[in-house]
């Protein structure tokens, strides 16, 4: 593996997800750097995954090939603009991470650098996550590949071709996690409500919801046979799917996504 230093800028949740699993995947520590805000949490990362770490942005930009930018949204301007003198006359891959922050804006704020936009999800913290990724002309093939190193690190990556992919993509698979978590939820609440006792019940969710998952993804199967798979003409399925269906699920979902990729549109705005 090429020997090019990763800079984060944030040091949260996902930024963290990620270096545990490019650790785990034998990207030595030493060429990893962090910075963010809270110098508790940085010393913790440190002592955890001996990576270097500062609180301050400019020191780390001034030292990596390429910056992950892992801060919120709403604050992405202000830490870009501040950074762009660092990174002037250089070359640097900028990967951002966040939700409908457009490489338009990216470049606008830290200048023409190459930019991938990466839209990972919290799964990558049991590297079991998914990226979608778009990258802008000036990305180089090896640089493309680095993106890959990095994001790819905490579980399967996607390219595409169009920027407003991403904005579907984070509907779907960036906030997807939360969906099936609100279902978790929902399930337990329901069979306690049935005389389960609540621990009881949130082990057979979840049990069921992971196996659910290896099914559909080891299966030749796709969801729709297996859900017929489970379902017996007149039996108990057949009952919960019709109330689902009769209280408009597929409707729920689809406005539940739509507001979601809006949502990211907006962001960009
Ligand atoms: N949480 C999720 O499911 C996903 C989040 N994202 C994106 O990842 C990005 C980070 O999200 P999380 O890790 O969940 O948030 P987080 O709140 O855990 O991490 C953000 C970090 O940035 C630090 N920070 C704030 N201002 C800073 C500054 N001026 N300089 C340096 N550091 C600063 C904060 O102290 C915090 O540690 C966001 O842009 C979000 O849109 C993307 C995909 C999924
Ligand atoms: O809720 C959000 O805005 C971020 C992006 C995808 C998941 N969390």
């Amino acid at each position: 593996m090429a020997q090019y230093s990763i800079g984060f800028i944030g040091a949260g949740n996902m930024a963290t997800s990620l270096v545990g699993g490019m650790i785990a995947k034998g990207i030595r520590p030493a060429r990893i750097w962090m910075s963010d805000l809270d110098g508790e949490r940085l010393a913790g990362l440190r002592q955890q995954h001996r990576v270097h770490v500062s609180t301050d942005n400019a020191d780390i930009a001034s030292q990596c090939d390429v910056l992950v930018m892992a801060v919120k949204p709403q604050v992405m301007e202000d830490v870009c603009r501040a950074l762009a003198p660092q990174l002037a006359g250089r070359e640097v891959l900028v990967i951002s991470i966040a939700a409908g922050v457009t490489v338009a804006n990216l470049q606008a704020w830290l200048g023409p650098h190459p930019v991938v936009r990466a839209m990972p999800n919290t799964p990558a913290l049991v590297q079991a996550g998914a990226t979608g990724l778009y990258a802008v002309d000036s990305v180089s093939a090896a640089q493309r590949e680095q993106a890959v190193q990095i994001l790819g690190s905490v579980g399967l990556t996607f390219w595409f071709e169009q920027e407003s992919a991403l904005d579907a993509v984070t509907a779907v698979s960036g906030s997807g996690p939360a969906y099936f978590f609100l279902l978790m939820e929902a399930m337990i609440d329901a069979g306690t409500e049935l005389g389960l006792d609540r621990a009881t019940a949130q082990q057979l969710v979840l049990q069921t919801a992971w196996g659910a998952a290896q099914l559909a993804i080891t299966s030749p199967n796709s969801p729709d046979v297996l859900r017929q798979q489970v379902t017996s003409p007149g039996g108990t399925t057949a009952a919960a799917l019709d109330v689902f269906e009769q209280r408009g699920l597929r409707d729920t979902v689809n406005a539940a996504l739509s507001a979601a990729r809006d949502r990211s549109e907006a962001l960009a705005k």
